[in-house]
């Protein structure tokens, strides 16, 4: 039976005893647990798991853990006192010992199982049996769950050792790409885009784990050496964590028949993410047909919102696979993520992601996430003809929302109460032939300028071979571009102005109202670098000043914070390894 929901805590959460009394294990509690489980979650190799919804695993601490970073903004919001993230006992726990918690806190935690489709496309072989059976969460273990102040929340170490997901790979994550989630994850939320949350980071003083990575200034593709790195664990919380490939997995099962309770898991993980995500919009005493459709619906909303979004702020999630696609609707997995400089449509940092993951074909690999959602849900509706028509019909229109979303992006972006296509259209152009930085050209058009001076600090002269030809226009006929650029404006202008006369809107109304769309401050991937590049010798200071500037983008922020963090990319980072592209090596 899952405890309802408390009411709301008034008391700050000082001890791991506190946190202990706001205990809620619903996962566990209403799914089924794989009946081939090792007793007391000791469950750390490869191997099959063929039906229930979890593993019981336990955790695998680091070793000699220390503090690098907790979110205060989150730790406030959830009624924690600062002062936990350095004590003894909460170390322990967010460093992977859940050996010795006080109950109801459980000492075991447990890792879900998850089929992989890539843009759409399903895949069986990615595990070590090439069934699909041995994939899932290989180094994420979620410890705890909770209600606080109404909320459900799932706490899940990233780096929390090897399950049998872990397809023989060390179930570690490395600090590098600890404090790049924890950071982008803190920054997301304060931007405004749904996404998981960063709780705790904690590195280890003496274990190491070895990954591909590039040498100092390498300008190869693919990594061209080993480092040896510290492990490090972070703890992401998030309403579920549920992934598109989650429901797959069953609904994959579901449909092949493979075991006798195959319908019956689907059923019953697909109610359970509406339990969890959606339990505000979707009403407990429809029937379970009913809940799938209005399901479908609702996602479709929240994942094309959230596609706006990214594109609103310049992320690209770079893998976005079906299992790396949250059923909430939030951003999962910042592992080769960037936000782009350069206005690129093509703009991606991993180097394996290709072109259907990049910047601007994110709507249509949501989409392709989103057939293989609606495909696993089929089975479900199997007897019911016209909930499978309705299913058909959210599903085909997802194009058409997906548009209306980034339409409404674009006229955001630019301070109009509508979408002008021609307007918006020459933009493009424009911003493909002149080498623009995404973030400083929308926050330079912010202030509302009447001449292109201020939009001309967000173009790039030149960084070298990727400047694309279409780009060179701007370096060979400067004086022409920019005239085009003034003839712009100057229709931007007037549109802004109608619509300021419609709305009784003054310039500085509108300046604060763009200002709150578009960031000042972005998490650049070259300000993250030399952030871990400190960190590996013990030294978090700049770990400290990102997470406190990233977490106030639209604020204006001193005049040094501006002279340090609004910037042009340099152009001697452009192209190089780890900077401007990067593996998938975590
Ligand atoms: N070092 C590792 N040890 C064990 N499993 C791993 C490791 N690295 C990745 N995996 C697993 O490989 C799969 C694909 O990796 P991917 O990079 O998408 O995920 P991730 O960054 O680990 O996880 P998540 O999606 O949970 O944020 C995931 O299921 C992940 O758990
Ligand atoms: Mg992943």
């Amino acid at each position: 039976m899952i405890k309802p929901l408390s009411p709301v805590t008034l008391k700050t959460v000082t001890t791991l005893d506190d946190l202990a009394e706001l205990a809620s294990y619903s996962f566990m509690d209403s799914l089924n647990c794989d009946p081939d489980a090792k007793e007391n979650g000791a469950d750390h190799s490869p191997r099959q798991v063929f039906t229930g919804h979890y593993v019981p695993v336990s955790p695998t601490p680091i070793e000699e853990p220390e503090y690098v970073a907790h979110s205060s903004h989150f730790f406030r919001e959830l009624g924690f006192a600062d002062s936990m993230a350095k004590s003894a006992d909460f170390v322990r726990m967010f460093s992977g010992d859940i050996s010795q918690v006080p109950e109801p806190i459980r000492k075991v935690g447990w890792a879900t199982g998850y089929a992989l489709s890539i843009y759409g496309s399903e895949y069986f072989q990615q595990c070590p049996f090439q069934t699909g059976n041995g994939y899932g969460d290989g180094r994420a273990v979620s410890v705890f769950e909770a209600v606080i102040n109404e909320q459900r929340w799932e706490m899940q170490l990233k780096g929390g050792g090897r399950t049998p997901y872990c397809r023989g790979a060390d179930g570690r994550a490395v600090l590098r790409s600890s404090i790049r989630e924890f950071l982008a994850q803190d920054h997301m939320h304060s931007l405004g885009v749904p996404t998981s949350r960063s709780l705790s980071l904690y590195v280890s003083k003496t274990q190491k784990a070895k990954r591909p990575w590039y040498s100092q200034g390498s300008l190869s593709i693919d990594p061209d050496m080993y480092v040896s790195e510290a492990v490090a664990i972070t703890t992401r919380v998030a309403p579920s964590f549920i992934r598109v490939g989650q429901l797959e997995l069953f609904g994959r099962r579901a449909r092949k028949q493979e075991h006798p309770n195959a319908k019956q898991e689907l059923e019953q993980i697909v109610l359970h993410a509406i339990f969890r995500e959606y339990a505000d919009v979707i009403d407990q005493k429809l029937s379970s047909a009913e809940k799938v459709v209005l399901l479908a619906r609702e996602f479709r909303g929240r994942l094309t919102s959230l596609i706006a979004n990214w594109i609103r702020v310049g992320f690209c999630q770079g893998n976005f696979n079906s299992d790396n696609c949250a059923v909430g609707g939030f951003t999962l997995d910042y592992g080769p993520f960037g936000f782009c400089d350069v206005f690129n449509p093509h703009f991606q940092s991993w180097t394996g992601g290709g072109h259907h993951f990049s910047f601007l074909n994110q709507p249509v690999a949501a989409q392709q996430n989103f057939q293989s959602f609606c495909t696993a849900l089929r089975p479900l509706l199997a007897s019911h003809q016209d909930y499978l028509l309705q299913l058909d019909e959210i599903q085909s229109g997802f194009s058409k929302v997906m548009q209306t979303q980034m339409q409404e992006m674009w006229a955001a972006k630019l301070g109009l109460s509508t979408f002008h296509g021609e307007l918006f259209n020459e933009l493009e152009t424009l911003m493909a032939q002149t080498p623009v930085d995404y973030t400083i050209f929308f926050r330079e058009l912010s202030t509302v300028p009447d001449n292109i001076e201020p939009l001309k600090k967000s173009f790039y002269q030149d960084f070298g071979s990727s400047m694309t030809s279409m780009q060179e226009s701007y370096k060979t006929a400067p004086e022409v571009m920019q005239q085009r650029w003034s003839l712009w404006l100057t229709k931007w202008n007037s549109l802004v102005n109608s619509d300021n006369t419609a709305l009784s809107r003054s310039r500085d109304e509108l300046s604060k109202q763009m200002k709150l769309v578009n960031p000042k401050y972005i998490l650049r991937e070259w300000f993250v670098v030399p952030a871990y590049q400190q960190a590996s010798s013990g030294n978090y200071s700049l770990v400290r000043e990102l997470q406190d500037v990233m977490t106030q983008p639209y604020a204006e922020q001193s005049k040094d914070i501006e002279d340090k963090y609004y910037r042009l990319k340099p152009s001697e980072f452009f192209e190089v390894g780890g900077l401007s592209h990067l593996s998938c090596s975590s």
